[in-house]
């Protein structure tokens, strides 16, 4: 637990060569949890609707669910850098409409900075977000709210026109105001040089060892979720499996009378024994 990083921060650790390492976190006690490790900041992501509400994609999050998990996270999480992902139809009818969101994630959950997906079409309002005194986070690549237009959950920028456009996707967003972006799914060499081309720092999810940082969804780390593995990601424990074997243990010893045994069970004072 290091004390919280700032936003120039961030920028400066890229000069230094320095990863940036980031989570995501939607609730009280996976919040303390990452609070307690060297991890330098928690995104609050809109994955939440796939991970945690059990939706199909992350597109029918809204604003308020956001909210409502960003909160908890907060308070949990006093020594990391908390950024939350604006969620989709939030941000995409007007720039004032946008401030206005943003306004209500950072006054009413107490997160820092907002992440939103795309590119030079996004560029606009992501200068708006700034100039009204909102810090942001860029997201392109895989950007899973538009992941319909895009095929699927696919890798992108594999042709030249695509790997261009995402460059030009990424110079835009900081010439915007971002102060770091989140790349999602490209091939190695393309992460490569959009890392090499901007002075805010990239952070990689299926983007290869070349970004400045790197992003996981905490269930995915901890294998908890396994409706879909996608290949960037690694798993550092394989929680599910040992969620499943208590449950059966639990389930089969309090069928058996094994639980609760008297160690987890309450006496009486002697006076009273023999009365009940
Ligand atoms: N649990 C979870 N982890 C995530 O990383 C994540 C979410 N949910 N929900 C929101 C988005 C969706 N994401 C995804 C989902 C699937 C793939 C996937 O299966 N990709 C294929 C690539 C296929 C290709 O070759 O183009 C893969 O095999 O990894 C990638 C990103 C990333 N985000
Ligand atoms: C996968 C990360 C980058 C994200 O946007 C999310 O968790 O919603
Ligand atoms: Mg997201």
């Amino acid at each position: 637990m290091a004390k919280k990083i700032t936003l120039p921060q961030c920028k400066e650790m890229k000069k230094q060569g320095k990863r940036l390492r980031m989570i995501t976190a939607y609730d009280y006690p996976f919040a303390r949890l990452v609070d307690e490790s060297e991890i330098e900041i928690i995104l609050v992501g809109d994955s939440l609707g796939m991970v945690v509400l059990g939706y199909d994609s992350t597109v029918p999050v809204t604003l308020d669910e956001m909210i409502h998990h960003s909160k908890p996270v907060v308070r949990g999480a006093p020594n990391t850098l908390i950024v939350a992902d604006m969620p989709f139809g939030t941000y995409n009818v007007s720039k004032e409409d946008a401030i206005r969101n943003a306004n209500r994630m950072l006054k009413e959950s107490g997160i820092e900075a907002v992440k939103v997906e795309g590119g030079t079409r996004m560029a606009p309002t992501v200068r708006a977000l700034v100039d009204a005194g909102i810090p942001v986070m860029g997201h392109i690549g895989l950007t899973p709210q538009t992941a319909a237009q895009l095929g699927g959950f696919k890798v992108q920028g594999k042709t030249e026109d695509a790997a261009q456009q995402l460059l030009e996707d990424a110079l835009a967003l900081e010439a915007a105001g971002a102060f770091s972006i989140v790349i999602e799914c490209v091939p190695v060499g393309l992460a490569r040089t959009i890392t090499t081309s901007l002075s805010i720092p990239t952070i990689g999810i299926g983007a290869g060892p070349y970004c400045d940082g790197q992003v996981l969804v905490i269930q995915d780390l901890l294998g908890i979720y396994d409706r879909f593995v996608p290949k960037f990601v690694k798993q550092y424990a394989q929680t599910g499996p040992a969620i499943r074997a208590a449950l059966g243990d639990y389930a089969r010893e309090v069928a058996d009378g094994v639980f609760p045994g008297p160690e987890h069970s309450f006496g009486m004072d002697d006076e009273m024994k023999g009365l009940y």
